[in-house]
């Protein structure tokens, strides 16, 4: 007999807005936990599940956890389209390993409503062994305070968005709402990027569309205490039907907007590659951008995260022996066009 539920913790929050990072840092202290890991790609590449598997190699030698072989990845879709499909099985077979689990993380895509999510939790074969802990949303404080994700486009000021290249629509503003209706803790990522002022506008815009008792924290590279971000104990199922959300009477939830696609560049002179990327980027209508570069005559791999504009790169480990060498990127975006882009990097 099974006395206690799994606590799961669901964390949302637009592409690239800090929701891999903040796992990563909960990986890095887990003090002993034994974390079940579900990450959901929108792109066909799966990054996050590859950047959190080094994670937690390098984390269990120093008080992290060993839950390498728990990481499940659903890539190429958004979960909440495929809670049938794609995350029932998966809980199902962690389900039958409920004695090696102390605590479930999922990470959704970028694009994806919580609340399909959520409310799965209620069905009887994932209820009896789990329970929503919480629903963590990201926002990104920078993206947030350059407008990104603005009701009215117009009154995003407009040298913000002359500098940034944002593009505001109405989906990207629904998305944002609708995340954020959905959350129990809001954080506040990025905080490093932006100044008090702007921050306390993006905590202004937060608070305008969640009630008074959701907590808000400011991170920077996620560093929260666990006990922030775990251990809610809100049982979300219950509670999230009462909750306003854009999509409650139209739960179809379109990607067709979005664009995904995988480039294969083979191997790269990567001050070449990225400058063409950062024109990339400024031509295209690319949200997102992530994954490996094969560097000509180097064993590191490169590690190359783009959001909106701002491109970070670092070397994060060697190529391993049985690893083909190769760059390949993921980009995230709308009406991307994959003999173009691979022209202008080519
Ligand atoms: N400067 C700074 N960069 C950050 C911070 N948090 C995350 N980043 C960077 O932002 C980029 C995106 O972060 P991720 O954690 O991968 O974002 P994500 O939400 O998981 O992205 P998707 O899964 O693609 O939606 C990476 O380059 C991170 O290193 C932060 O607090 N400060």
């Amino acid at each position: 007999m099974h006395a206690k539920k799994i606590p799961a913790t669901i964390v949302t929050g637009f592409l690239g807005s800090g929701k891999t990072t903040l796992l990563r840092h909960i990986l890095s202290n887990a003090q002993g936990l034994r974390i079940a890991v579900i990450v959901n790609e929108f792109g066909e590449l799966g990054i996050d599940g590859d950047i959190l598997r080094s994670c937690a190699l390098e984390c269990a030698e120093d008080g992290g956890t060993e839950q390498v072989g728990q990481l499940y990845e659903l890539a190429n879709g958004c979960m909440c389209c495929t809670v049938q499909e794609e995350f029932f099985p998966v809980m199902k077979q962690l389900a039958e390993r409920r004695d090696d689990i102390d605590v479930l993380l999922i990470e959704t895509s970028g694009l994806a409503l919580p609340k399909p999510l959520v409310q799965a939790f209620r069905w009887p074969e994932i209820a009896n062994v789990f329970t929503v802990d919480g629903v963590v949303t990201v926002v990104d404080a920078p993206a947030t305070a350059a407008g990104q994700f603005a009701a009215d486009p117009v009154a995003v000021d407009a040298q913000r968005r002359a500098d940034d290249n944002l593009d505001h629509d109405a989906s990207l503003h629904e998305l944002f709402e609708d995340q954020l209706s959905a959350a129990d803790l809001v954080v506040v990522s990025k905080v490093d990027l932006v100044d008090e002022a702007a921050l306390a506008e993006v905590e202004a815009l937060v608070r305008a569309e969640v009630p008074p008792e959701v907590k808000l924290v400011r991170a920077e590279r996620g560093a929260l205490p666990l006990s922030v971000v775990l251990g809610q104990g809100k049982a979300a199922e219950d509670s999230i039907e009462g909750r306003h959300s854009h999509h409650d009477h139209d739960e179809d939830h379109d990607h067709d907007d979005f664009d995904s696609l995988d480039l294969d560049l083979g191997e790269q002179d990567p001050q070449r590659l990225l400058a063409a990327l950062a024109e990339v980027v400024k031509a295209h209508d690319v949200l997102r951008v992530k994954g490996f570069v094969a560097v000509r005559g180097k064993p590191m791999r490169l590690l190359v995260q783009g959001v909106g504009k701002r491109i970070d790169h670092y070397f994060d480990r060697a190529w391993a022996k049985d690893e083909a060498r190769t760059t390949r990127l993921v980009f995230i975006g709308r009406d991307l066009d994959a003999q173009r882009l691979q022209h202008a990097l080519a």
